[in-house]
């Protein structure tokens, strides 16, 4: 048994038939049950989780303040992963009607939830408070008022918060970036003709509202973030906020919550960020201003999805048609096509990611070969991996890992061209588990209406 290295998932072995083993079962026996497959190390997922939990509240514990760790279930959500989040203490953040009812559905308490979303349906925001919701993180200046009345209407109080967007531009791709003020997410804090800004506004409008309960402040900045530095800035820039707030009304606002977009490493040798310089670097921050503004620190949240789920999880596929291709410069590039592809895994094509994969069935003693890992849809930017060393025998019946895909592939997953979306198995002390069973043609005819 060989220790797999960074990108793949702790339980990952090579064993001594060549074929890979995570947490003690064997890729090639769980492959023979189907493939494609998303497979889930468990401990490695709730080491990660436990990571973050301890590096924030040690962070916070030093500067005298408390941190609550939410897993952010867009990155992968099903029941049992909401289990084992709580279980690890952390509590679910959710942004959908879906997200919220499978955390609810696993028996998470409401009160350990919360609710994001830019363009939250009155079935959302009804659910939420009816159910109890510790958070609903307000998103624009309309929803201020649909929340508020909807609590009038149920007779309850709302616990908000109100998502602001700092400027800071921070993570992997445009599209995952999301505190530059040219997009759809929060409110401006940016105040240029000396007005109050769009997060003053809506900060002002909720402290009028009686049904509304202002927890706090809401900064995400991006996702993919490897440079520390970003948060550093945006929690300055949260923390002025407050002291604005409280210097114009009195209310110092009792918690931030600064968001998720800690980066991983996707491929080998790339450092991925780690969880204690990322407490640092915000909690100092917080630290810092608090003793500028001699303001006493707030309550800090965080919500990490894809630093907790990405490298515990791959995806198990089995090679089909391999094709040599002459290249524009003259070389060859053998296109490895197999049974899965932009419908289980749509980041290559959507952001250009690049990911890693090896062949985990067998060793190969054959010399290394340039590939590119491609899927079974009609389009050509149907990419798993654009470029990978495999060895030059990669045939037909091989079995194809690809690490990191634990964040943001199944729960991105489609069912383009009517491909089914591969189950998740999770796995853990040599038992698999399947927690999300594969999808069949039949389940996609049960919704055709004829
Ligand atoms: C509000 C919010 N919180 C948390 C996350 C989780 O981000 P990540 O998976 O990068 O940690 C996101 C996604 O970027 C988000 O939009
Ligand atoms: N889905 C994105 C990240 C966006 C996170 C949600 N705000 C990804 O795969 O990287």
């Amino acid at each position: 048994m060989t220790a797999m290295p960074a990108p793949w998932p702790s339980g990952a072995r090579r064993t001594s038939t060549g074929a890979v083993a995570i947490a003690g079962v064997d890729l090639v026996e769980l492959a023979a049950t189907g493939t494609p497959v998303y497979v889930l190390d468990e401990h490695d997922m709730r080491g990660r989780a436990r990571a973050y939990r301890d590096a924030f509240a040690t962070a916070s514990a030093e500067v005298g303040t408390e941190v609550d760790v939410y897993y952010a279930g867009k990155a992968f959500l099903s029941t049992a992963v909401a289990r084992w989040m709580h279980a690890e203490g952390l509590r679910i953040d959710s942004a959908t009607l879906g997200e919220l009812t499978t955390a609810l559905r696993a028996g998470v308490p409401a009160a350990d939830i919360g609710l994001h979303g830019n363009n939250k349906s009155d079935e959302e925001i009804e659910l939420a408070l009816t159910s109890g919701v510790g958070r609903l993180v307000l998103d624009s200046l309309p929803e201020v008022a649909r929340v508020a009345d909807a609590a009038a209407r149920l007779g309850v109080r709302a616990p908000v918060m109100v998502r602001v967007t700092t400027g800071v531009h921070a993570g992997g791709h445009e599209y995952i970036s999301t505190a530059h003020e040219d997009q759809k997410f929060g409110l401006s804090m940016a105040s240029p003709d000396g007005e109050d800004s769009p997060a003053v506004t809506a900060v002002l409008a909720v402290l009028e509202r009686t049904e509304l309960d202002l927890l706090g402040l809401h900064s995400h900045i991006g996702s993919q973030i490897l440079d520390p530095a970003g948060f550093g800035v945006a929690t300055r820039a949260v923390m002025g906020l407050r002291a604005e707030i409280a210097r114009r009304t009195g209310v110092l606002v009792p918690e931030l919550d600064l968001g998720g977009g800690f980066g991983v490493a996707y491929l080998p040798g790339e450092v991925p960020l780690d969880p204690e310089r990322a407490a640092k670097e915000m909690v100092s921050a917080l630290a810092d201003v608090g003793r500028e503004l001699g303001t006493p620190l707030p309550r800090l949240s965080i919500e990490p999805g894809r630093s907790v789920v990405a490298p515990a999880g791959i995806t198990l596929y089995t090679v089909g048609t391999v094709k040599p291709v002459r290249t524009e410069d003259g070389t060859v590039r053998t296109y490895v096509a197999v049974d899965g592809g932009m419908s289980d895994n749509i980041r290559p094509a959507l952001y250009g990611a690049a990911y890693h994969a090896e062949i985990v069935s067998r060793v190969s003693e054959a010399p290394g070969t340039r590939c590119r890992v491609v899927g079974k849809h009609c389009e050509s930017g149907d990419i798993v991996v654009h470029d990978v060393e495999l060895p030059a025998d990669v045939a037909a019946g091989d079995l194809l890992a690809v690490a990191v895909t634990g964040a943001y592939g199944r729960s991105m997953a489609s069912t383009y061209n009517l491909v089914p979306r591969p189950g998740v198995v999770a796995v853990a002390d040599g038992v698999a588990t399947p927690i999300v069973r594969r999808e069949t043609v039949e389940d996609l005819l049960a919704l055709d209406l004829g």
